[in-house]
């Protein structure tokens, strides 16, 4: 057993990690993988399997785009943008708690992650929301995203409505912005032959606790 100290954050691990599972800090680790897969894979290296689970427990899942793996060494998050309204969204204000995983074929990778989920905050999603394509920001005026939807001309004139309403910068719709998942498990797992995998938890060593124990898994 040894102990580091990554940052601020102190990890307690049974065998030293090397090669692609090295390091100290978990959110530089899954943008290292993320940044090896944006080289490798065809489209949307950044896609995660999002799950979430309404108040009664049942599961739902649904990719979404990761936007962001925020800088930081203990307290970091995986960031992505939404409706609120969405059964997603739903979900979310019920149970504010996801799952995500990344799985990359080109690299035979995959990284899972767990926890509470919060909104990102207004200036935050503002400024990405500026950052997209102008008639992205429209279609997220125009759709009632998960909603019933009598027909696609209709959603086509709401577009073209609010194209009219706001022909430049339009304003970020209070009903669309973004959730960060704070892990409190990741693990990080690499093909292996014959299905030997590598896999490494990290795990927060109590709740609420900045330090991460790090475990090999089985296969
Ligand atoms: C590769 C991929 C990326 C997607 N990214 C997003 C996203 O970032 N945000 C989003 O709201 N929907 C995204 N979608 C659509 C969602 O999968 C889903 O259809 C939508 O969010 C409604 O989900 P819900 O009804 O469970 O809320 C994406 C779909 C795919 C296939
Ligand atoms: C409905 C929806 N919203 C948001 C996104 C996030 O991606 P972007 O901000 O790049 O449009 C996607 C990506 O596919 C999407 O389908």
């Amino acid at each position: 057993m040894s102990e580091t100290t990554g940052g601020t954050a102190r990890i307690t691990e049974s065998e030293t990690r090397s090669g692609i599972f090295a390091g100290s800090d978990p959110y530089a680790l899954a943008r290292a993988w993320m940044a090896e897969a944006e080289k490798t894979e065809p489209n949307d290296p950044t896609a995660v399997a999002l799950a979430t689970a309404d108040a009664g427990g049942l599961p739902n899942v649904r990719m979404v785009l990761l936007k962001e793996v925020e800088e930081s060494l203990s307290e970091g998050g995986f960031v992505f943008y939404t409706n609120f309204e969405s059964a997603k969204g739903g979900e979310l204000a019920e149970n504010p708690q996801a799952a995500m995983v990344m799985h990359w074929k080109s690299l035979r990778r995959q990284v899972r992650v767990r926890g509470p989920v919060e909104r990102v905050g207004d200036a935050q999603a503002d400024a990405y929301y500026a950052s997209r394509a102008y008639k992205s920001r429209i279609g997220a005026w125009a759709s009632a995203q998960s909603r019933p939807l009598s027909s696609r001309a209709s959603l086509m004139a709401d577009v073209a409505g609010y194209a009219a309403r706001y022909p430049i910068n339009p304003p970020r719709p209070p009903h669309w912005g973004g959730f960060r998942i704070r892990p409190v498990e990741m693990e990080f797992w690499a093909d292996g032959e014959f299905r030997l995998h590598n896999r490494f938890r990290w795990r927060r060593e109590a709740p609420g606790a900045l330090a991460w124990a790090v475990q090999r898994l089985n296969p």
